[in-house]
């Protein structure tokens, strides 16, 4: 089985782990990992991804190779499919992985003393290209200058290395799977959706890799996710607005749904929650994403662009 994912530390590290996972649980199976470069990766400016749509920027050339069979099975982190245009023909997700962290930390340099966001000094200047991220800390952490700083975790942490950030903000789920351990805060804001699933993607009626790739799934992580992208879906919500949403389970098999979506300056801010029974995830995304609406969310929505998650 050849596995297709992108080539980053991250996406490459996360494609091990799942490769022996497959090979584990389907005795006889090998599978082979296969790096294929996307237009967000090659295109590392601000600008560019924006240009780009950021409509599947990380997914495109990893689909095609899906569709034309060049891979028989696609990993990607949830949060980074689209969730304004379709997944294309023919791909289901054959693997919902189980949800693991999905929370956003500020990570500090390797020799700074400051541990915490409000102790930096007025002006320090903290990374992050995530329009949610930026919305939700810019209005409580005014004295700092939130600044984009595109690439790879790696890429990231590097230039808060060399100096050009006191602090970046990142998803700790990411520092954990690559086995970084670095001095951090956890942030008290609103997830994002999809943040910490994983998903293995295969063409639907492959038979052959139904089975493997199935055996992987995680059903409460699949309706977490479905409520989650059910609600992109209505709001029609792309990676230039911040949209934050997390459900999480509730009491006797249901679940609940907490979303929000902010104006890019983080002033506005239009939330809506909801429960159901698990078994009706998508229609909760549907019921909590109508209510965002109603509420006055496509407005925000349709903002200019700003930068990307
Ligand atoms: N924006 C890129 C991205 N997409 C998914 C993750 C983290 C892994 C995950 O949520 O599964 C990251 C890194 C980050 O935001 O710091």
């Amino acid at each position: 089985m050849r596995l297709g994912t992108r080539p980053s530390a991250l996406a490459m590290t996360q494609a091990r782990t799942v490769a022996q996972e497959l090979e584990r649980s389907h005795g006889g199976l090998r599978v082979e990992i296969v790096p294929i470069s996307t237009s967000g990766d090659r295109h590392q400016g601000i600008g560019d991804l924006v240009a780009l749509g950021g409509k599947g920027a990380f997914a495109k050339e990893i689909d095609r190779a899906l569709v034309d069979g060049e891979i028989d099975a696609a990993l990607h982190c949830a949060k980074d499919l689209p969730g304004d245009v379709p997944r294309p023909d023919g791909v289901v997700f054959g693997a919902c992985l189980e949800g693991q962290d999905t929370g956003d930390i500020a990570v500090f340099g390797a020799d700074a003393d400051v541990r915490n966001l409000a102790d930096l000094e007025a002006g320090a200047r903290v990374g992050t290209s995530s329009v949610r991220r930026h919305a939700q800390l810019v209005q409580r952490f005014p004295r700092l200058r939130f600044e984009p700083v595109r690439g790879n975790v790696d890429t990231r942490l590097a230039k808060l290395d060399r100096g050009d950030f006191a602090a970046v903000v990142l998803a700790r789920v990411g520092l954990q799977r690559l086995g970084i351990e670095r001095s951090h805060e956890r942030l008290d804001i609103v997830p994002a959706i999809g943040a910490g699933v994983l998903v293995v993607e295969r063409r639907a009626g492959d038979d052959a890799a139904a089975e493997p790739v199935g055996a992987l799934d995680h059903a409460p992580t699949r309706r977490r996710l479905a409520a989650e992208r059910a609600l992109l879906s209505v709001l029609r919500g792309h990676c230039h607005t911040p949209i934050a949403g997390h459900a999480r389970p509730a009491d006797d098999d249901g679940l609940e749904l907490r979303a929000a979506v902010f104006s890019s300056d983080g002033r506005r801010m239009i939330s809506a929650s909801g429960v159901a029974p698990a078994s009706r995830a998508e229609e909760l995304g549907e019921t909590v994403g109508g209510e965002l609406i109603a509420k006055g969310a496509r407005e925000l929505i349709e903002e200019p662009a700003a930068s990307s998650e």
